[in-house]
């Protein structure tokens, strides 16, 4: 795993009470260095947990959660300290991604008790809604703020063309209102915020600062600030998804999921029901009861998944994150698939014929947005298939974040030849073989990729 800082100094030595922190030559250790060993055996209780409590906290003190400390029967040892290469980049990416997801809810819940007169059609018939733009704003803004303008390249969904328009005034107001209510919150959830409120100028330069092209060098954003906006508009799932490309890989993904259920079979629900669930349990979503962010940097082996964050109840977050991982169900008869709830985004019938062949049983789970993604890593479901029509290009920001999540989740996630995903040729996954496919686990990726073809020569794609 990245790290550079391998060691880290107390100022004092550390005094447990009447425990010393001693490593295992049993010298008084002012400094713990990754591998320092903290030997177990022979103390009590209370000082062992003390003891794990102490060094637990160096890991948070670091404002990170990617470094473990690891407990056996005899031995408390340091496997890492310190921040990984992209601390600052994931820091940053959560608490945006943590704003957005707040963003969302109140537009969510605005455009649920009004008229249909907030949704507005793109070009390609797909709809927008005020939250699409909101967030990319918002997002753009945090990351030009955190780290600079000339450093950000951001490569993101919406473009600025038709908020710019005149007759988008009543539009262009509504979403610079909502970006300042949303920036206002950002000491709340560990950010600067701006001095003085936006205006409509700050916030197009901000929508329209999103203009990466991508490619294979240097680093980039890819951005899809509300991806699965009808089920957004339809009160239903969607997801906040923001990753962080470097050299055509992706590095960092943070995947916001503010309609995630606590229990998992809600998942399923149609999105009426969602409705009446939200009325039904408290909207704070207090604890788990719904929403939460994932997120994973490359080659840490690790993803995460913290609740929303209330802005009346500060969560130091890095303490509240909990480890996720796929499912070990390898068993095609007792898997759960999950696919797009729109036939036109991927066909229904070959997934269904692939299934067949598989073996699968269960009903597919037809959820909207990248929250199939989250399902895959959290291991509430262990496939995800999409085949959209030929001559359809997918985009890169619908795949990057819940792809390394799911991949540092322990999952695997190709395309329906079994090649990776290429991110490095633009806006578009230049070469995309078919489909994707995303597994919990190994064997069952093989077994799929095995039967795709068998399906096609069937099917009519
Ligand atoms: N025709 C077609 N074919 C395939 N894919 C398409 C198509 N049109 C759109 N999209 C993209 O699909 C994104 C939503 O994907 P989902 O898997 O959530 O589909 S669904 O809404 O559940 O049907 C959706 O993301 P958002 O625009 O962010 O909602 C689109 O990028
Ligand atoms: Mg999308
Ligand atoms: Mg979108
Ligand atoms: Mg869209």
């Amino acid at each position: 795993m990245p790290s550079n800082c391998t060691s880290l100094v107390f100022r004092a030595p550390h005094v447990l009470g009447q425990t010393r922190i001693t490593n295992n030559t049993n010298k008084l250790t002012p400094t713990i260095h990754v591998g320092t060993c903290f030997p177990w055996y022979g103390k009590k209780t209370h000082q062992k947990k003390k003891l794990f409590h102490i060094v637990s906290q160096l890991k948070c003190s670091q404002n990170y959660p990617s470094s473990s400390v690891m407990e056996d029967e005899r031995n408390l040892v340091v496997s890492s300290l310190g921040p990984d290469k992209y601390s600052k980049e994931l820091d940053v990416a959560v608490k945006a991604v943590q704003m957005a997801c707040s963003l969302c809810q109140k537009v969510q819940e605005s455009l649920i008790s009004k008229t249909n007169s907030q949704i507005h059609s793109k070009d390609d018939n797909s709809p927008v809604t005020v939250a699409d733009w909101s967030v990319q704003a918002t997002i753009s803004w945090i990351l030009s703020k955190s780290f600079g303008c000339r450093n950000v390249s951001i490569l993101a969904e919406e473009d600025v063309e038709s908020l710019s328009k005149p007759d988008s005034k009543g539009l262009l107001s509504a979403v610079v209102e909502t970006v300042n209510d949303c920036l206002v919150q950002a000491p709340h959830f560990g950010l600067k915020g701006p001095e003085k409120l936006l205006g409509s100028s700050d916030v197009l330069e901000a929508i329209g600062r999103c203009n990466s092209e991508g490619g294979p060098t240097g680093s980039f954003w890819a951005l899809d600030p509300v991806d699965g906006t009808l089920g957004f508009v339809r009160g239903d799932q969607y997801a906040v998804a923001l990753a962080l490309i470097e050299d055509g890989e992706v590095v960092l993904g943070v995947l916001g999921c503010p309609n995630y259920p606590k229990k998992k079979e809600w998942l399923s629900y149609h999105h009426r029901y969602h409705r009446i669930i939200s009325k039904l349990t408290p909207t704070t979503s207090e604890s788990w009861d719904k929403g939460c962010v994932l997120y994973a940097t490359k080659g840490s082996g690790k993803a995460w998944m913290q609740p929303l964050h209330q802005t009346n109840k500060l969560l130091a977050w890095p303490n509240s994150a909990i480890l996720i991982r796929v499912s070990a169900i390898d068993d095609p008869a007792l898997a759960t698939f999950c696919e797009p709830v729109e036939k036109s985004n991927s066909s229904h019938s070959f997934t269904a014929g692939l299934a067949h062949i598989v073996g699968l049983r269960k009903q597919p789970l037809r959820v909207y947005s990248m929250v199939k993604y989250a399902a895959i890593a959290r291991g509430d479901a262990e496939i995800f298939m999409k085949f959209a029509r030929s001559g359809y290009k997918e985009k890169i920001w619908d795949h990057a974040a819940g792809m390394i999540i799911i991949q540092e989740a322990g999952g695997v996630v190709t395309d329906a030849g079994g090649s990776p995903l290429d991110f490095s040729k633009g806006t578009f996954l230049e070469g995309l073989d078919r489909g994707i496919i995303a597994c919990g686990g190994a064997k069952l990726h093989e077994r799929i990729i095995k039967s795709v073809d068998a399906s096609w020569k069937c099917s009519s794609l």
